[in-house]
This record gives structure tokens, C-alpha cells and sequence, in this order.
């Protein structure tokens, strides 16, 4: 993989000793949609700001394409040119305007009193002016705004103004293009909407680019890869589908989504559980903590030729689409969501069956955010 953005060991304290970013590493490769995800406060925005360069770091190392834009002083000394230690610790720090970052804010920034088109030539400033009006009315077109060229900002819906934001970002072809929580501000359908346009966009023009959200929904549908980050460090860092189905910690486990997490008696490959013998995701003996999720359950009636698991049904939320139930199995309960087909009703006696392995969660766990949807069974 060709390694774009290379983020080492970047610290922030605002009021020390307490860090909001803590030894925060992770790498990007060209043309990556890269999402940093977690909870209100865990250090996201900050992260992102130490990058662009707009908050210096305390620590830490940042390079771009090759390029060293932060590097704190305590690291190893400098090496002269005949390769021995000359004692000295340089310290560098690119000013934001000069690193080749395009950043894209929830609030979409736009001058209310320049047309679109003149909104996407001011982020121009480095082309020759004769040629700023066509590079600018290139990227529109590219972007499917050529229609709004004229207008101002507030004649455009939010949407609208969040993709003439990243026209003037992408514009002076940056290196890599910033996002903060860019569809924060558009209601539910224009935010999808927007969400996949502009994902198609930063594909269609080839960028390299850091998502900071906290809608898991978000992240896990626009983002390559992503990193969960909880109280200023990153506790995961994966595909959409490595966070979601095998998430490391309890943490990850619960931001992702709602989950059932089991304590269970491990005995390699399996562990006993409620709902019987259940195959683990990685080998492991003793106990341990299992998220499962409430889609790899399933229902069925119980079958007086085999073992059953026998729960009991405590209530049921039809969704159209799908159903949650919720089942009380040796005195606890967990969640079980099955496609619109199964049907049971609150007092049913049923077996509950996996559908997929446990996933094994690591010990010690750390804090459960407030916005984690958890059952423990
Ligand atoms: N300039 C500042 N001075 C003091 N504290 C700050 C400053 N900027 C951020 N913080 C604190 O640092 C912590 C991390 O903030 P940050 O904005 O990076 O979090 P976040 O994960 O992006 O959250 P959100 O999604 O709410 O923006 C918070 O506790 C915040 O109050």
C-alpha cells in the first residue's frame, strides 16, 4: 500500500496533565477515505486541527506525501550530513497554508456575498490569475454545480453548499482534503444524499481524505477504513466491516452499534453460553466477554428432538423490515433482530440459535461511552 499521510505519536494537552489527544498514530494510503469515529469530545476535531495546522501539538509527527509538516523536539536528534548525531533536536512546524490541506467545515464557510464562482476561485490564490476563472469553472462542472455558477450562496440548499465547499477545497488540488463533520447540518435526507455525492466526488477526483464524525452510520458508509477513538486515543482501527463485525473492545463493541455482550466460560475455538456451545472468532480459555450482535441471533420454535436453548419472548417492535425482540433466556435478557418473516409473540417459548461466531472482546475494558446502546446478557 502506498502510505500517503503518516500520523505518529501526536499528543495535545489543553489543561496538562490531561491529554484530549493521546500518542494518536494511524496512516493513510492515496486515495483512502480515512473516518476518525467517536463519541462528542474524544479528541476528533483536535486531532484534525494538529494536522491542518491549525492547533500545534505538544508531540507528535505528521508527514504528507513524503513531507515533514510537524515534528515536536523531543525525538531523536538530527543526524549531519556525514551521518553522525550533531546533538540537536529540530523541531518543525509547516504554517497551515503552506502544507497543501484542503479542510471542509460543518458550516460549509461560504462568503455570502460572492457568487459560487467566485467562491471556488478565491481558494485559487496560488494559480495565475488569467486562469483562475477556468480552473474554477472546470472543478464546478466536475462537480455537477455548473448550473449554480451564478448564484449565491443562500439561493443553494445545503447540500448544494456543502459540494461548493468541497469544490473550493478540491479546486487548488491539495494534497489531502480535511472533513468536519461536513453533513452535521443537513437534515436526514439531504444528508445521505450528499453523504454518497460527495463520497463520489473525492473518488471521481482522486483524493486522499480524513472524515472526522461521530455518526457511526456515516463513517461506516463512507469511509475505506476507519478509527474508533475513545477519550483522546484509538482503540480500532479497520474496514467497516473489521469495527462492525469484529471489534476489538467493549468500547468499539457498543459504539458500533447495539450489541449483546455474554460472559462465557472459553475452551479454544468455543465457549459455553446460554445459548449454548458457540464457535469464538480467535481461540481463548477461561472467562471472557462476547459481543454478539442481535442480527447473527436468530428465533425458532423449540424442537423436542434436540438441546434447546429456551428463552422467552418479552416483547416484540415490529419494523417493517426487520424485528427486534427481546428475550428473557436463564433470567437475562438479550436482543435478537430477525427479518420480517419470523414471527413470534410476547410469552412464546423459543430457542435461541447463532447465526455467527462470538467475537472475543479484549480484557481490561474501558469506559462505556454514553452514547453506547448496550444489553448484557
Ligand atoms: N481550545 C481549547 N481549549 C481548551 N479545551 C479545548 C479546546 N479545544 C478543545 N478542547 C477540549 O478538548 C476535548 C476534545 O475536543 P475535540 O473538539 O477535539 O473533540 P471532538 O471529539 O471533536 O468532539 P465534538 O464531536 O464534540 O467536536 C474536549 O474536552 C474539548 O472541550
Amino acid at each position: 500500500m502506498n502510505t500517503h499521510l503518516q500520523i505518529t505519536g501526536l499528543s495535545k494537552s489543553f489543561e496538562p496533565p490531561e491529554k484530549v489527544v493521546d500518542q494518536v498514530s494511524f496512516s493513510v494510503n492515496r486515495h483512502e477515505i480515512f473516518a476518525l469515529l467517536g463519541p462528542s469530545g474524544c479528541g476528533k476535531t483536535t486531532t484534525l486541527r494538529m494536522i491542518a495546522g491549525f492547533e500545534p501539538q505538544d508531540e507528535g509527527e505528521v508527514i504528507l506525501n513524503d513531507r515533514i509538516l510537524v515534528k515536536s523536539a523531543s525525538g531523536k536528534p538530527e543526524k549531519n550530513s556525514t551521518g553522525r548525531n550533531n546533538g540537536k533536536k529540530r523541531k518543525i512546524f509547516i504554517e497551515p497554508e503552506d502544507r497543501g490541506i484542503g479542510f471542509v467545515f460543518q458550516d460549509y464557510a461560504l462568503f455570502p456575498h460572492l457568487s459560487v464562482l467566485r467562491n471556488v476561485m478565491f481558494g485559487l490564490k496560488n494559480v495565475p490569475k488569467n486562469k483562475r476563472e477556468v480552473r474554477a469553472e472546470e472543478i464546478l462542472c466536475m462537480m455537477g454545480l455548473r448550473a449554480f455558477m451564478n448564484r449565491s450562496p443562500f439561493e443553494l440548499s445545503g447540500g448544494q453548499q456543502q459540494r461548493v465547499a468541497l469544490a473550493r477545497a478540491i479546486a487548488p488540488t491539495p494534497e489531502l482534503i480535511l472533513l468536519d463533520e461536513p453533513f452535521s447540518n443537513l437534515d436526514a435526507v439531504l444528508r445521505q444524499s450528499t453523504r454518497d455525492e460527495i463520497r463520489g466526488l473525492l473518488k471521481k477526483a482522486g483524493m486522499t481524505a480524513v472524515l472526522v464524525t461521530h455518526d457511526q452510520e456515516e463513517a461506516l458508509s463512507f469511509a475505506d477504513r476507519i478509527a474508533v477513538m475513545n477519550e483522546g486515543r484509538i482503540e480500532q482501527i479497520g474496514t467497516p466491516e473489521e469495527v462492525y463485525y469484529r471489534p476489538r473492545t467493549r468500547f468499539v463493541a457498543q459504539f458500533l452499534g447495539t450489541t449483546n455482550l455474554i460472559t462465557a466460560e472459553a475452551i479454544g475455538a468455543s465457549a459455553l453460553t446460554e445459548f449454548g456451545r458457540i464457535n469464538l472468532n480467535r481461540p481463548a480459555t477461561g472467562r471472557v466477554t462476547l459481543s454478539i450482535r442481535p442480527e447473527h441471533l436468530t428465533l425458532e420454535k423449540p424442537n423436542p428432538r434436540i438441546d434447546n436453548h429456551l428463552g422467552e419472548v418479552v416483547s416484540k417492535e415490529f419494523k417493517g423490515h426487520d424485528i427486534t425482540y427481546r428475550v428473557r433466556i436463564k433470567a437475562r435478557e438479550c436482543l435478537v433482530h430477525t427479518d420480517n418473516r419470523i414471527h413470534f409473540r410476547p410469552g412464546d417459548q423459543v430457542n435461541v440459535r447463532p447465526l455467527e461466531t462470538g467475537v472475543v472482546l479484549e480484557e481490561p475494558d474501558v469506559a462505556v461511552a454514553s452514547t453506547a446502546k448496550e444489553v448484557a446478557v
